[in-house]
């Protein structure tokens, strides 16, 4: 997966002052998306700047999503410790992981192709974003994709032949039917597309991925590639940008700041600068889209003078930090009701099966591919997703860097990571992972410093509001009421009495051990988004207007998940791309190309 014409050497070369009509900012799900529409214009020149290069051969394979995670290709940002937060993680902070590569988090994440509902798109509307409702959206979704898959029961619009590659995946794992039926007899429906909109998605259902023949289907791949030999677009990595380059008004006085280029830094530690002739667009992700901005003075003025940095523009960039929540604590296994034998032959045999399948181009996560959307408090929506997880017997500690898979995934502290790898030895383990996709705390990105090198404070403001834990405690309940369903007593699947060492005082099981284990290790499901929100001018919060303008200056927009006003209900990669396709048109529109 190599992207070959990379301009970076010729530009570091110093090819400095060189112009372009756009220059985009991060090859994420985002940049690459837009990068690649933008170049349709073939008079138009589009820089693509990435501070990664290109992914490891192995982020192509769906069953080893996990091992990008911590990795050199992986940002690795960690949280401000929090007081109600994260005790069982890593020096009590929470980890957050996005790429560092072209494709960005495309090339790591988990591939689960999930769109949204009309909810989320009407809501995001209703908060003053005209254009950006569900019917607005739906058109670009179904732009982008070619849906691998036949008809289906729930009528809903895929797309075929489009870029991205969208595929439901073949699960082997003997635990599906079971849990399958296990959420049927909890009342859940049997959703035939988990895409679906109308009635909203309240069911479980296998997921479709963005794989194609097996193997994963990054924006790199599925945008950038098939755009690379055209020679208006140019590709640089390993060119961190460092900031944006503004223009102050001619007459010095109130008139609009201008976006003029950006400056970066090449592997060498150099720096250069290109300039823009059109706009320059931030695609660089919900963490470093509004560390850019506010390094260049744009931000809000109070912190950015803190930080003895001159403002261009007040704005809150940084606020409006939302996320979804998961508690990855509970495990199922069916340990007790299987010799030892029978659990390394039948568990080496699953693997085998599943190695066997990816080697013949067929995609599969090593997961059960199965997906539970639950209302758990009658609001006519899902508020909590449940996904589920395997972890062959002994397989924990096989990872690149030795650390368990739950603290690469997770961030689990070595301490809370033993209490998952003595069980992983003694059987498959199944972590059921409930996410409240129902949440409402803001938190923030701020700065550390002016050097635009310098992480940026994350302080995430997670569980805030005590009705967000009660949807949690809801979710974990759905869970243990699942374990006691016939299917999975039959098929001897019992959920683990894990012990953290933090909750000794607590008995298993009761609400108080729940709330004890909720502030060990809830954390991210790697969805933070809404960092640069988008909103009418007239509202104080945002930061883009409805084209993704920055409000109050010319030439420079967002493009990418920072600029959601409200976190879609479900995993984001799918919304974000969405996000760019229409913001290539809006662009195009704007210039007069849009046919
Ligand atoms: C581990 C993991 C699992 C996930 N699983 C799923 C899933 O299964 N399904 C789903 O829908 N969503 C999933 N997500 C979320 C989804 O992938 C993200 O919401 C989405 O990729 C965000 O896209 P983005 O374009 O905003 O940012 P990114 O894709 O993160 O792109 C930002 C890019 O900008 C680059 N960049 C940053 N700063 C600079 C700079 N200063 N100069 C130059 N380049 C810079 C970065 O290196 C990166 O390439 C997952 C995310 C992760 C991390």
């Amino acid at each position: 997966l190599t992207f070959q014409r990379d301009y970076g050497p010729t530009l570091f070369a110093g090819a400095s002052n060189v112009t372009f009509d756009f220059v985009v900012v991060g090859a994420g799900s985002a940049g690459a998306t837009l990068a690649a529409r933008l170049s349709e214009i073939s008079e138009w020149n589009v820089l693509l700047l990435e501070a990664g290069g290109d992914p490891p051969e192995y982020t192509e394979v769906p069953l080893r999503y996990g091992e990008a995670l911590t990795s050199d290709v992986d940002w690795t940002f960690i949280t401000e410790p929090e007081p109600r937060l994260f005790a069982g993680l890593e020096r009590g902070r929470g980890l957050i992981s996005r790429g560092l590569m072209l494709g960005g988090s495309s090339s790591m994440n988990a591939m689960m192709y999930l769109r949204g509902t009309r909810r989320d798109f009407d809501e995001w509307e209703r908060l003053g974003n005209a254009g950006w409702g569900f019917g607005d959206v739906l058109p670009y979704f179904v732009k982008s994709e070619n849906f691998t898959g036949g008809r289906r029961r729930d009528a809903v619009p895929h797309g075929r032949g489009g870029p991205l590659t969208v595929s439901p995946l073949v699960s082997i794992d003997p635990a599906y039917s079971s849990i399958a039926d296990g959420n049927r007899l909890l009342r859940l429906a049997e959703l035939d597309d988990t895409n679906r909109f109308a009635p909203p998605a309240v069911g479980y259902g296998p997921m479709d991925f963005t794989v194609r023949d097996g193997l994963r289907c990054s924006t790199l791949k599925a945008f950038l590639l098939p755009a690379g030999e055209r020679p208006n677009l140019f590709v640089a990595k390993n060119a961190r940008v460092t900031r944006v380059l503004m223009q102050s008004p001619a007459d010095g006085g109130n008139g609009t700041s201008r976006a003029v280029g950006v400056e970066y830094v090449a592997p060498s530690g150099r720096a250069g600068r290109v300039y823009v002739t059109r706009e320059v667009i931030l695609s660089a992700g919900v963490i470093m889209s509004p560390q850019i901005l506010m390094v260049s003075g744009v931000g809000p003025a109070k912190h950015l003078r803190q930080h003895g940095i001159r403002v261009v523009s007040d704005l809150p960039v940084g606020y409006n930090y939302q996320d979804h929540v998961s508690f990855a604590g509970l495990v199922f296994s069916d340990r007790k009701n299987r010799s030892r034998a029978d659990v390394a032959r039948e568990s080496a045999d699953l693997v085998r099966a599943t190695f066997d399948l990816v080697s013949r181009g067929v995609g599969t996560l090593g997961l059960t591919n199965l997906v539970s959307f639950v209302d758990t408090a009658d609001k006519g929506r899902a508020d909590v997703q449940v996904v589920y997880l395997r972890f062959p017997y002994n397989s924990t500690r096989n990872t690149p860097n030795g650390r368990n898979k739950l603290s690469n995934l997770f961030g689990y502290s070595d301490r809370v990571a033993t209490l998952f790898d003595d069980l992983n030895m003694l059987s498959d383990s199944i972590h059921a992972i409930p996410i409240n996709v129902d949440g409402r705390s803001t938190g923030r990105v701020a700065l550390r410093s002016a050097d635009p090198l310098d992480r940026p404070k994350i302080h995430t403001n997670y569980l805030s509001h005590d009705d967000e834990i009660r949807t949690l405690l809801r979710g974990i309940d759905f869970v243990v009421q699942l374990s006691k369903t016939k299917p999975m007593v039959d098929a001897g699947l019992e959920l683990e009495p894990v012990a953290y060492p933090d909750c000794a005082a607590h008995a298993w099981g009761t609400r108080d051990y729940w709330l004890c284990a909720i502030r060990n290790v809830a954390t991210s499901f790697y969805h933070p988004v809404g960092t640069c929100r988008m909103g009418p001018t007239c509202d104080r919060r945002s930061v883009v207007d409805t084209s993704l303008n920055v409000i109050g200056l010319r030439g420079l927009r967002v493009i990418d998940s920072s600029i959601m006003p409200k976190v879609v209900s479900v995993n984001t990669n799918a919304a974000t791309i969405m996000i760019a396709e229409k913001g290539s048109d809006i662009i195009k529109r704007c210039y007069g190309k849009l046919a």
